[in-house]
């Protein structure tokens, strides 16, 4: 890591800084998914012009006011090598504003693959190197070693793939392994240990754990511990797939402080206009928080 890079972290892990954004600003992510409709609701042609106007607004809307912002990079891939300039773009733009940067790239791959990836989104100097980034695990949580020795390194951390918030990923999460445990489990097991040395230091862990807000009564069916992972939890699933407060409060109970809440459209819809974003994030800000904090 570059000295510079370095001091501008303060030589924070990612759990500490996330643990602060989230008390200083309340326990909300926005997602920045610019969906080809939304980009035609808030008048903007379906092109590399319109995704850098889109995001860049919600980056002015919500920097310096909510925990985390989280960049989707699929609607920026799909604009070709112009979107992942914009998407480079974003993630300078979040770093100058020191609003903590979640890409949801889902990466996951063997060996000398993983670290290319780890070496794109989590390596000092990358244009690409975002605060923290979305892992799959299911290659194996042991594939994901290089990005996690990559981002411990450079203060950096990542959210590893529980229970997510779609139907469908209950096929994978929720089946029985050999030991009995359900996959989902044996996941959030494996990064409660990989959490213990700061748990022993009485911080949170800067490796994350991505649970749905809309998957119900899975962790308790599961047998699954979340407290005692001692991980930030990504919460998707608030908002436009249904999941809110009361949902919030029901998956997470004791777990609840270590949630980072994440909501795309539900936000995105009240645009275009910077006001218009800031007060419904303000309102979902409000929202989470009086389900997570209070
Ligand atoms: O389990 C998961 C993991 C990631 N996501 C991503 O979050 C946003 C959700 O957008 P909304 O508009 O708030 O529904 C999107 O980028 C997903 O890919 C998720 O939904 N669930």
């Amino acid at each position: 890591m570059s000295p510079s890079m370095a001091t501008s972290r303060g030589g924070q892990p990612f759990g500490v800084r996330l643990a602060a954004a989230m008390e200083e600003q309340g326990p909300l992510c926005v997602g920045i998914d610019p969906h080809a409709q939304l980009l035609q609701a808030w008048g903007l042609p379906d092109s590399p012009r319109g995704l850098r106007d889109f995001s860049l607004r919600v980056v002015e809307a919500v920097a310096g006011r909510v925990a985390a912002v989280k960049p989707q990079s699929a609607f920026f891939e799909r604009h070709g090598s112009a979107g992942v300039g914009v998407l480079e773009e974003v993630l300078a733009a979040l770093g100058e504003s020191g609003t903590l940067s979640v890409l949801d790239v889902k990466r996951g791959d063997i060996g000398s693959t993983m670290a290319g990836y780890a070496q794109a989104y989590l390596q000092e100097g990358s244009p690409l190197a975002a605060d923290a980034v979305t892992l799959s695990p299911y290659l194996g949580l042991g594939s994901l070693s290089p990005a996690l020795g990559l981002a411990e390194q450079n203060c950096r951390g990542v959210f590893v793939l529980a229970l997510t918030s779609n139907p469908q990923g209950a096929q994978v999460q929720h089946a029985t392994g050999e030991d009995g445990r359900a996959v989902a489990r044996s996941v959030v097991e494996g990064v409660a240990v990989l959490n213990a040395p700061a748990r022993a230091a009485g911080v949170l862990g800067s490796v994350g754990l991505v649970v749905g807000a809309t998957t119900g009564d899975a962790v308790a069916r599961l047998g699954i511990d979340l407290q005692a992972a001692n991980a930030p939890l990504l919460a998707p699933g608030v908002g436009a797939q249904g999941a809110g407060a009361n949902e919030l409060e029901a998956v997470f109970g004791a777990a609840r402080r270590n949630v980072l809440a994440s909501t795309s459209r539900a936000v995105l819809q009240a645009g275009p206009t910077v006001p218009g974003l800031r007060a419904a994030a303000a309102r979902a800000t409000a929202e989470v928080r009086a389900a997570l904090r209070d």
